[in-house]
């Protein structure tokens, strides 16, 4: 387990992109080590704005998030290189390079502790050439070493997106719908994969996602966007399934409550 690593804190934070929507508005959440959190909201409610404000893929307008007490927003060069290294992100598309092995793809999560020129010779060492295998093991993928990404099935690649931002050696996963468009079987997989990494080792997840079913199954706690604020924030244990019920209808649209409930946690 990491040592008091993959505390996130985020402070009045607000985005607005440079076509004038809100992103974000005055967020307030402070993440420990360890939790699970699981972001749910409708469509256009912010979940990705935030995770991608997390490791800085966005610009905030204001505020600040810091990663076990660093500032990520006002990081610049080598600073905000290392501590973009500790937040490992997993993308719904998978945002693996399909022509290649999936070694090749394992590894890229490797580059950021090499020069540049190292990297694009492919000079890993031997002992990272070793957590490619450990890591693949760890998803059950050992096996599809050398095979191309694009011959496997999503799960199978959302599994390969897995042990890539393992190689990061992250205290921190930032998942951005890793599961939408994968059937039940396979969604309980990559969440399983997940959930194992977090009570294993600790890390950290917090995770965007449609299904209310899938986040009162997998999470430690649920936090509720809407039109970028924070509308709901409770520990698992307090949670009512009521609640969305509410937070939903309100808008119109309950198709996200039964969701998921097809997969069971292990
Ligand atoms: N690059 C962008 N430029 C302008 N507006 C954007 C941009 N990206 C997102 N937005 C807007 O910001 C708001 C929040 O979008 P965001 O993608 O974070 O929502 P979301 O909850 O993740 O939605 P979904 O569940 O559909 O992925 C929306 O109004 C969206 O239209």
């Amino acid at each position: 387990m990491t040592e008091n690593k993959g505390n996130i804190e985020i402070k009045n934070v607000s985005k607005v992109y440079p076509n004038g929507t809100i992103g974000l508005k005055d967020i307030n959440l402070d993440i420990k080590q360890g939790e699970f959190v699981m972001i749910v909201g409708l469509s256009g409610s912010g979940k990705s704005t935030l995770l991608r404000a997390i490791n800085r893929l966005h610009d905030v307008t204001e505020g600040e998030i810091l990663i076990d007490g660093q500032n990520i927003t006002k990081a610049t060069g080598d600073k905000l290189h290392k501590i973009r290294r500790s937040t490992a992100m997993i993308f719904q598309n998978y945002n693996l390079v399909k022509t290649s092995s999936v070694y090749r793809n394992v590894m890229s999560g490797r580059v950021g502790y090499y020069p540049a020129w190292k990297a694009a010779l492919g000079l890993f060492t031997k002992e990272d050439q070793e957590m490619v295998k450990t890591n693949l093991s760890r998803v059950n993928l050992l096996d599809k070493y050398y095979v191309k990404a694009r011959d496997l099935s999503g799960g199978q690649q959302q599994r390969v997106g897995i042990a890539r931002a393992l190689m990061q050696e992250p205290s921190v996963i930032l998942a951005d719908e890793p599961v939408s468009g994968l059937d039940p079987k396979t969604t309980k997989q990559v969440m399983n994969d997940l959930k194992k990494l977090n009570e294993e080792d600790g890390m950290t997840i917090v995770l965007n996602v449609h299904s209310i079913g899938l986040a009162l199954k997998y999470s430690s706690r649920i936090v509720g966007l809407k039109d970028g604020r924070i509308i709901y924030d409770k520990p698992i244990e307090e949670v009512d399934k009521r609640d969305f019920k509410e937070i939903y209808r309100e808008a119109g649209d309950d198709s996200h409550l039964d969701a998921g409930d097809d997969v069971e946690a292990d």
